[in-house]
């Protein structure tokens, strides 16, 4: 069995003697917190042990259900924002041929995403492309009454209706929501939609182990067992009981920490394979919210490398000292690619002949490292073997459980993210929400000075 590893070795010239180790045991400690529920927000920490929790009836439960889906369905919308799309498309695209949407041979259907904005432009291109289609729709929100996903369901759910029946909607139609509240479940039990519950205690940004994401990435068509596999491996590894020398996540929360503690702000999550783009967007919001609060918290960025090296490379370079780099770095390719003899050779370029373009990558991701380093930026490398399922899976864990020590080190309440209400407050205040007359009120006089 192998294992992701942490490579931390380029943040020691840029720490003083011994910061991580003074971390060390406020890490564990933070890590057996977690363990015996003894933490901040411990009503939201049903993540730590759900991969082991995972049986394989379940996953046959969630594989039946998208079998439902695959053979009804040419395009299945999920429809979803934050945590309850972004692990999804992560894991989906990581594992996913970059051009399968073009080259669509109808092996598997395609998975669009809808509900994460509020764009009139898109989801009226959505509805329109959707009129030619056998589409299905996965409609999945914890709190069952966000705004952006019910105001994208309930378009797609009247379009379903009418262009494919009410009784192959009914068949079509899946929710993942509350076990009893919601909007989201009075419509799933109204209708009798086939439904899943996402735990109480689990909370959206650490569901992608749920059926939130587990479903929509078995409609994709990928091997959930094998994640889960991973996810479950890499619990046993980084559990309170494994000493820091072997605990990557705790070992992951304490440097980024020092780091913090040293002035670094700002964490950039770098790729150099454009399949991870949307794993930095998990990541974001796996970070960013369950640390940015009361005035702290790393600021979570992300670049896909090399792309950005020609857009962000300078800043990164030589702006702000104020940053640190961590690099998910995957060792092997899933394809061999050689690069070709030109006889005129006029880009100059036949010294790389016979070499892999993936070989090409690695030294441009060496030395970017070295030149980052050389710049003053501190790097942590996160190395796969490969991008597979299994390890997806261990990296999703190793991200989770490194957040849930982190937050603690920060110092903050890991679990909760209260600042995320006051855009809806004004919102509804603004659109004249029934149950918002006082606020309604105050924005406007605020607004006419
Ligand atoms: O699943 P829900 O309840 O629709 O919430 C979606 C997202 O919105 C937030 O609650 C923030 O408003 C996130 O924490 C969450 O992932």
């Amino acid at each position: 069995m192998e294992f992701i590893k942490l490579d931390m070795s380029a943040t020691v010239p840029f720490l003083s003697a011994g910061a991580v180790e003074k971390l060390e045991e406020k890490a564990l400690a933070a890590r057996m917190a977690l363990e015996d529920g003894t933490c901040k927000g411990n009503d939201f920490i049903g993540w730590l042990h759900l991969p082991t929790s995972i049986s394989a009836e379940f996953i046959a439960e969630i594989n039946e259900t998208a079998k439902v889906l695959r053979e009804n369905c040419d395009t299945i919308v999920v429809a979803g924002i934050g945590g309850s799309y972004l692990g999804a498309r992560a894991v989906i695209e990581a594992l996913g041929n970059s051009f399968a949407w073009l080259a669509n041979k109808g092996e598997n259907p395609n998975i669009l995403f809808a509900g994460n904005n509020i764009s009139e432009d898109y989801l009226a291109e959505m509805t329109t492309y959707l009129k030619g289609q056998k589409f299905g729709v996965i409609n999945i929100s914890k709190s069952g009454t966000t705004t952006e996903t019910a105001l994208a369901f309930r378009l797609l759910k009247k379009q379903c209706e009418e262009q494919r029946g009410k009784d192959m909607a009914r068949k079509v139609i899946v929710a993942i929501t509350d076990a009893k509240r919601g909007a989201a479940r009075t419509t799933a039990d109204k209708e009798g939609y086939k439904s899943f519950v996402i735990p109480d205690n689990v909370g959206g940004r650490f569901s992608v182990l749920t059926p939130v994401g587990l479903l929509p990435i078995a409609c994709a068509g990928f091997d959930i067992a094998e994640l889960v596999r991973g996810a479950q491996d890499m619990e046993k590894v980084t559990a309170h009981d494994v000493p820091f020398a072997e605990n990557i996540a705790a070992q992951y929360a304490a440097v980024r920490n020092a780091l913090y503690q040293s002035g670094k702000k700002i964490e950039i999550l770098a790729n150099y394979q454009p399949k991870l783009h949307s794993m930095n967007e998990w990541w974001k919001q796996l970070y960013g919210e369950s640390e940015g609060k009361g005035g702290k918290g790393i600021f979570p960025a992300a670049v896909d490398l090399t792309t950005d090296l020609h857009s962000m490379g300078q800043w990164i370079q030589d702006g702000e000292r104020t940053i640190f780099e961590t690099v998910i770095s995957v060792e092997n390719a899933e394809h061999e690619l050689l690069f070709p003899h030109d006889e005129e050779n006029l880009d100059g370029l036949n010294f790389l002949e016979g070499k892999r373009v993936d070989e090409v990558n690695k030294m441009a991701e060496l030395g970017t490292r070295l030149a980052h380093i050389d710049g003053g930026v501190p790097n942590i490398r996160i190395i796969m073997p490969r991008l597979n399922a299994y390890y997806v899976g261990q990296l999703i864990y190793f991200f989770e459980v490194g957040c849930g020590i982190s937050g603690q080190l920060i110092d903050v309440n890991p679990f909760d993210q209260p600042g995320v209400e006051d855009y809806k407050r004004n919102m509804f205040a603004l659109l004249e929400k029934p149950g918002y007359e006082e606020e309604t009120k105050a924005i406007k006089a605020r607004l006419n000075g």
